[in-house]
């Protein structure tokens, strides 16, 4: 059986935390960007978050490698992901600071051209997220990617499909590309923030019934070709 990894993003209620982990997904998100409507403070993620039995990731747009570890200590979330323009370096250095806390390196997505700056990150994150472009919104945006022109590209290291999945759209995303996991956000809420555990339940569904397992760990990093192999 084939597993897929599951994450449910923009998470702002610990009520809504603890069901939707029951239900068996693989990752909860968090929103760690100021101004943004999922925003949680680093007050108003500790004491709850670190708890709870799922991969806790923490979503972070440009920030200074030194704020992302003072978050991650203060919060108990147990991965990044690093949704901005971090360099290469950034999450090289994060690595350093932040050692066993796994890496998502998100990259908006215009064109399929834009899949080739995936190969700089290759040696510094563990997976990467595809999530499609706005022009005024870094993330949650709902809108879709182009999932049959994705499916022309390739990538160097496990991969999360992102943008605009829902219960209803994932079957058709998920015949065109085979992505090592999912990411939703608005395609399971009711209003930002606010999340609709029957959509969430709906999904699940879906997916157990095509055969998926619902993976509890992120995917295992793809071994780089040495130089003589
Ligand atoms: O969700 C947000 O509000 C957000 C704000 C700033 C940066 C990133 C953000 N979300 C990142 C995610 O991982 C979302 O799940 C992803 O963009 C997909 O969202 P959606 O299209 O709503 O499913």
């Amino acid at each position: 059986m084939s597993q897929l990894f599951v994450k449910i993003c923009g998470i702002t209620r610990p009520d809504q935390a603890e069901a939707i982990a029951a239900l068996g997904v693989s990752a909860l998100g968090f929103i760690a960007v100021p101004n943004t409507p999922r925003y949680l403070s680093p007050s108003a993620m500790a004491g709850w978050v670190g708890s709870l039995p799922v991969l806790k990731v923490g979503v972070f747009l440009d920030q200074d490698p030194h704020t992302i570890t003072t978050w991650v200590e203060a919060t108990g979330i147990t991965a990044v992901q690093l949704h901005g323009q971090e360099s290469p370096e950034d999450c090289h250095r994060l690595g350093e600071l932040l050692p066993g806390i796994p890496r998502i390196k998100a990259l908006r997505i215009r064109h399929l051209a834009d899949l080739a700056l995936a190969s700089a990150y290759t040696g510094c994150v563990e997976t990467l997220l595809l999530d499609a472009y706005h022009p005024q919104q870094a993330g949650g945006t709902g809108q879709t990617l182009n999932w049959s022109e994705l499916a022309q590209g390739s990538l160097p290291l496990p991969w999360i499909l992102a943008g605009g999945l829902n219960p209803d759209n994932i079957g058709q995303a998920l015949s065109q590309v085979t992505p090592n996991g999912i990411d939703l956000s608005s395609g399971v809420e009711v209003k930002p923030g606010d999340k609709d555990l029957g959509k969430v339940q709906a999904l699940l569904q879906h997916i157990r019934s095509q055969g998926w397992e619902i993976a509890t760990a992120l995917p295992p990093r793809i071994p780089l070709p040495t130089a003589t192999s």
